[in-house]
């Protein structure tokens, strides 16, 4: 029988890899609801594309524009607009499974909805983990939704995992790999162009998790994601940096055994293990050929260049609101940057500043997740509108 999915994202990187995979197998799988954030003849077109019902942007002042985009394609899709209308997407017990794929702390009302309605979570959005911490988790667990990580890590982790104990998780250690950004050989990042953050050796990918990877604050991400994830403590996550991006990340046993998995750097892998799990699809990526892969190679992060890593674990021993204060302050930091408004090591002093200047207990609802979010990101303005004047 045909099973259908709803996207959240879809013009987005991960969304078109979704879309892609999706695209393979329409025979299995039907694509019923597509959202995005403004940018309406995309989502059109991407609607065109894969026969979507209803499409929705997120901005609430251009549901004509995305009807007339869609009428203009001789569409008869639905068009929705508003914060409402994704989380209702992403809750849609029509759907068998949601692609959580927005960019930043905006998914998190979706990564919510999602939980509560008990989907099937094809889950990219990695600040909703972060900003979710234990309510979104519990949540997860209360409604009896199930969590299918893409974050290329996660998704590794996930797979390597797969088959362990409760006794055998409980002493394992996650080696989360990072291939060590744009910069990882340059000593002075005074002078970093938008150009050069905006560039990743390895993956092609939107602008924000692009200048994250650069900055490591994707790794401290991460670390943070994977701790509610995988409900393994911060003290047994660890970051290595493998800069050819092959091992996407691995779990050490206690007996000495170390379950990798690897691949060529393509997110249609980790999209089509979360899809079918626990059966295996094509997706489009090329097979890895072991006779022609050059050396792999580790280093150990350094956190002196790039101290959001360090800030990161930093805000998960702190607890509370500090993830949430941290990861508001770096997207502000990064769209700041991407402004042409502060330079690439300001992401990082705004990021400390914030995090020493403001502190909230544990939130107990996505509502107080979403205030304390709009605090942080006032402090963090703030503090980049006088560094200005
Ligand atoms: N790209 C990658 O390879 C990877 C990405 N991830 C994670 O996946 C998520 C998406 O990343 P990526 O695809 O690169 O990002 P992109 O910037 O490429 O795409 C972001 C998507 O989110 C949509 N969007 C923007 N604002 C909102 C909103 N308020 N509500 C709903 N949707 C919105 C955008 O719509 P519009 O086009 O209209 O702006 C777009 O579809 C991030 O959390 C990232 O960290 C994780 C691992 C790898
Ligand atoms: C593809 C993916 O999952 C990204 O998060 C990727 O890992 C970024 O690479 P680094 O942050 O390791 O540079
Ligand atoms: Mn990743």
């Amino acid at each position: 029988m045909t099973k259908t999915v709803n996207i959240l994202g879809a013009t987005g990187s991960i969304g078109r890899s979704a879309l892609d995979v999706l695209s393979r197998h329409r025979g299995e799988w039907r694509v019923r609801a597509i959202a995005s954030g403004s940018r309406v003849r995309e989502l059109a077109e991407a609607a065109a594309a894969c026969g979507a019902e209803a499409a929705a942007v997120a901005d609430p002042a251009l549901k004509d524009a995305l009807a007339a985009e869609l009428r203009a394609r001789g569409l008869a899709t639905e068009a929705l607009a508003g914060p409402e209308a994704l989380c209702s997407i992403a809750g849609d017990r029509g759907a068998d499974a949601v692609v959580l794929a927005a960019s930043g702390a905006a998914g998190l009302p979706q990564a919510f909805a999602a939980a509560r309605a008990g989907r099937r979570m094809l889950l990219a959005n990695k600040e909703s983990v972060v900003c979710g911490g234990a309510l979104l988790q519990s949540e997860i667990r209360r409604h009896g939704a199930s969590v299918f990580p893409v974050d290329s890590e996660h998704s590794a982790i996930f797979q390597c995992l797969a088959a362990a104990t409760p006794g055998q998780r409980a002493s394992a250690v996650i080696w989360l790999t990072c291939s060590g950004g744009p910069f990882r050989t340059r000593r002075d990042l005074s002078g970093v162009t938008i150009e050069e953050a905006s560039t990743h050796p390895r993956w092609k990918m939107g602008r924000k998790i692009t200048v994250d990877s650069a900055t490591l604050m994707n790794k401290g991400l991460e670390v943070i994601e994977a701790r509610w994830l995988f409900d393994i403590p911060a003290e047994r996550i660890r970051v290595v940096v493998h800069p050819e991006s092959v091992i996407h990340s691995a779990v050490a046993y206690c007996d000495g055994a170390v379950m990798a998995e690897l691949g060529v750097p393509d997110m249609r892998t980790p999209v089509a293990v979360a899809l079918a799990w626990p059966q295996r699809i094509e997706s489009g990526a090329q097979p890895l050929d072991f006779l022609h892969l050059k050396p792999l190679t580790f280093e150990a992060p350094d956190t002196q260049r790039f101290p959001l890593l360090a800030m990161a674990y930093e805000a998960l021993s702190e607890g509370g609101g500090a993830p949430i204060v941290l990861n508001a302050a770096n997207e502000v930091a990064v769209e700041a940057f991407l402004g042409g408004r502060i330079p690439f090591l300001s992401i990082a002093e705004v990021c400390r500043r914030t995090l020493d200047q403001v502190h909230f207990g544990s939130p107990d609802s996505p509502e107080e997740i979403l205030e304390d979010d709009r605090r942080a990101r006032e402090a963090a303005r703030g503090l980049i509108d006088s560094s200005l004047r």
